[in-house]
């Protein structure tokens, strides 16, 4: 039997396909809480594999106390910031990831959070339940619509792509795009290639749909937002890490630009009387891009059977090229 450590309570989809399999012999940190570091190192111990979570930190620690039998680490995320990928690979380690299986959940969400932020949604909900809705009133919660507007994505990758398609039927004039190189894919959108500076001073949207790496750490700081429109909106559900929060609220408070919406924040969850919270302009949601029932469920059997087949050393159905 292969001892495996499974870092959290995860949808029964999974768990159902790592006990049939049975070539396993399981512990669960069965929470719906993240299992406290100590815990961690105490479980994963001897381990051959591991399945965490994007709020699982796998560092060397991590790594030296599970020891030499470690094959596998299979992660219910498609983010690995949280995994020492370096280190994964010296070590001959394998990895899986659910990339594909939350592109359309996570996309959704992001129209959602956009059109929430842009037409100030959590306002108006509150001024209902406050007493604030005296009357119709022609200036009242005005907001800024997609219609005739310029969008600028931050990495066009799967997600990125999957965002600016559901966009641009809204009416979208032109989608601009950055990222390491032009994409080919970007035909399907009429995505412009620009450099960054372009898109910061010509969308009214700005999406960051970037991976977190060193390239791309803090890059939404108060350069970024001075070079935005005053009218425009910021949108992230990539990492929280990608911007500097203290930035965003400048930027927020001073009107350098009109609004954001995050579902990602460092840190997680964001501290309840964190400064972003006090402003109406700053819509927060609690990382919540692939939650939906059905993705969560496939996410879940993905990063179950990512994980038998390192174990088993045949081919992953999600293996993470390192
Ligand atoms: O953020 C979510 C993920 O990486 O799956």
């Amino acid at each position: 039997m292969m001892k495996v450590f499974v870092t959290r309570r995860i949808p029964q989809e999974g768990m159902k396909i790592l006990q049939k399999a049975g070539m396993c012999n399981l512990s669960v940190w069965d929470s719906d809480e993240p299992v406290p570091r100590a815990e961690l190192l105490k479980g994963v111990a001897g381990a051959h594999g591991i399945l965490c979570l994007l709020s699982d930190k796998i560092d060397t620690e991590v790594l030296d106390a599970a020891g030499p039998n470690l094959k596998v680490i299979s992660t219910l995320s498609v983010g690995f910031d949280h995994l020492a990928i370096d280190e994964i690979k010296k070590r001959g380690i394998r990895v899986g990831y659910t990339p594909d299986v939350l592109t359309d959940a996570t996309a959704e969400l992001t129209v959602a959070l956009l059109l929430a932020t842009a037409r100030r949604l959590p306002e108006g909900v509150e001024e209902v339940k406050n007493g604030g809705w005296s009357t119709w009133k022609p200036l009242w919660l005005c907001g800024y619509g997609l219609s005739g507007s310029t969008v600028g994505v931050i990495g066009l990758g799967r997600i990125g792509l999957a965002i600016a398609s559901r966009l641009k039927p809204f009416g979208v004039k032109r989608l601009l795009y950055t990222g390491r190189q032009p994409k080919p894919q970007a035909q399907e959108v009429d995505g412009e290639y620009v450099p960054l500076d372009t898109l910061l001073s010509e969308s009214d949207f700005v999406v960051v749909s970037c991976s977190l790496s060193p390239d791309t750490q803090g890059l939404c700081d108060k350069t970024f937002f001075s070079k935005m429109k005053k009218t425009s909106i910021f949108i992230n559900s990539s990492r929280g890490a990608v911007v500097n929060q203290d930035d965003l609220f400048e930027a927020l408070s001073s009107g350098q630009i009109a609004a954001a919406g995050l579902d990602v924040t460092t840190p997680e969850p964001l501290p309840t009387d964190h400064p972003l919270l006090t402003l109406k302009n700053c819509v927060v949601l609690p990382h919540i891009g692939s939650a939906t029932y059905s993705t969560r469920g496939v996410m879940s059997a993905l990063t179950a059977n990512n994980l038998l087949a390192g174990l088993t050393g045949s081919e992953m159905p999600s293996e993470l090229k390192l």
